[in-house]
C-alpha cells in the first residue's frame, strides 16, 4: 500500500483535495466558487475537459482564444478556498484569478454590473491562520490590470475597488439569521462598510489574495453583482457570462505579456537550465516555472 505523508496528503501523485497533481492544470487558471459554474465556464473556451471532481473541487483545462487555461472551484468560503490554493501551489499555478458572485453595497452599482477587486477586507477568517490583521490583501498590479484592460475591450460595466470578504452569507453580511437572529455588531458591518466605500460582499476573495502574496503567486478577482443590497434586488446569474469573459481575457492578455517580458525569476531558471545542460546539474537549481 502507497505510504502517504499526513502532513501533506498526496493519493496517486495527485493532490488529495483537488485530486489533481503536476501538469495535470495550466498555471492560468479562473477559480468559481460554486462548481456548477465550471459548466458556464467550459462553454465560453474553443477546447475545454472536465479533468477532476472530488468534494466540492470540480477542475477543467481548455483553451480560450489560444491561451491555455484552466478553471477550480473552491467551494463557499475561506476554508476550502485556503485548500484550494495550497493545493494549486503545489503543482506549480501561478495565476489565479476569482469569478464570483457579489452583494454591492453601495445604492449607484446596478445588479448585472462587475466589481473587480484590488483589495479585500478580511472577515472571512482563513487568512487569519495566515498573516496577522495588519497584512492586507491585496491583488496582484498585473492581474487587477488585465482585468481592466479586459473589461475595457468587452465593453463591460465595471467598479475598481475594495470588496469585503466575509465568513458566513448571513450574519457576516448583516442580513438576519433564522427566526431574525441579529445581534448589534452584525447589523452595523454593511453600514460601516458602505461608508468607507466598500463594495461589496462575497467570501473568498481575501483568503486567495492573501495565500497568494505569501506564496508569491499572481491573483485578482472579478465578480458578478448578483444582489444590491441596498435597493434589495437579486438576480440569480445576472452578469456572470460576462465576469467568466473578462477573466477568459485577461488570463490572454496575461499570457501575451508573460511571452513578451519573461520575468527576472523566468530568465535566471530559464539561464540555469542552460548551464545546465552544459555543465551538468547545478546546486539547488530548479527548472522554469511560469512568470
Ligand atoms: O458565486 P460564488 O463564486 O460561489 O461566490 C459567492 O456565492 C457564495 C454565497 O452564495 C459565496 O461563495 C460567495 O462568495
Ligand atoms: O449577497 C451576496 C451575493 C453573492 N455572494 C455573496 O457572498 N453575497
Amino acid at each position: 500500500m502507497e505510504r502517504i505523508s499526513a502532513s501533506a496528503p498526496v493519493v496517486n501523485n495527485k493532490m488529495y483535495h483537488i485530486s489533481l497533481g503536476p501538469g495535470d492544470i495550466p498555471p492560468y487558471i479562473l477559480l468559481p466558487g460554486d462548481p456548477g459554474r465550471i459548466d458556464a465556464i467550459m462553454r465560453t473556451w474553443d477546447e475545454a475537459e472536465e479533468v477532476a471532481f472530488h468534494r466540492e473541487y470540480r477542475s477543467a483545462r481548455g483553451v480560450y482564444r489560444g491561451a491555455r487555461i484552466g478553471a477550480l472551484s473552491t467551494g463557499i468560503g475561506g476554508a476550502s478556498t485556503a485548500i484550494a490554493v495550497e493545493e494549486l501551489a503545489r503543482i506549480g499555478v501561478h495565476t489565479l484569478i476569482r469569478v464570483g458572485t457579489m452583494g454591492a453595497i453601495q445604492p449607484d452599482i446596478k445588479v448585472g454590473d462587475l466589481v473587480i477587486g484590488f483589495g479585500a477586507v478580511r472577515y472571512e477568517c482563513a487568512s487569519s491562520e495566515y498573516a496577522p490583521p495588519e497584512y492586507p490583501a491585496a491583488a496582484s498590479p498585473e492581474v487587477v490590470m488585465a482585468l481592466v484592460e479586459a473589461a475595457e475591450r468587452l465593453g463591460a460595466r465595471y467598479h475598481l475597488g475594495i470588496v469585503a470578504s466575509t465568513a458566513t452569507f448571513h450574519l457576516g453580511q448583516s442580513r438576519p439569521g433564522y427566526r431574525d437572529y441579529t445581534w448589534s455588531g452584525s447589523r452595523a458591518r454593511m453600514e460601516n462598510l458602505r461608508r468607507m466605500g466598500v463594495l461589496g460582499f462575497e467570501m473568498e476573495a481575501a483568503t486567495i489574495f492573501t495565500l497568494s502574496n505569501i506564496y508569491r503567486l499572481r491573483s485578482g478577482c472579478v465578480c458578478a453583482v448578483i444582489a444590491n443590497r441596498v435597493t434589495d434586488e437579486f438576480i440569480p446569474e445576472a452578469g456572470v457570462r460576462e465576469a467568466i469573459m473578462v477573466a477568459n481575457e485577461a488570463v490572454r492578455i496575461l499570457q501575451e505579456a508573460d511571452k513578451s517580458r519573461p520575468t527576472l525569476r523566468h530568465t535566471l531558471s530559464s539561464l540555469a537550465v542552460a548551464l545546465e545542460k552544459l555543465y551538468g546539474k547545478l546546486p539547488g537549481s530548479t527548472p522554469p516555472r511560469g512568470p
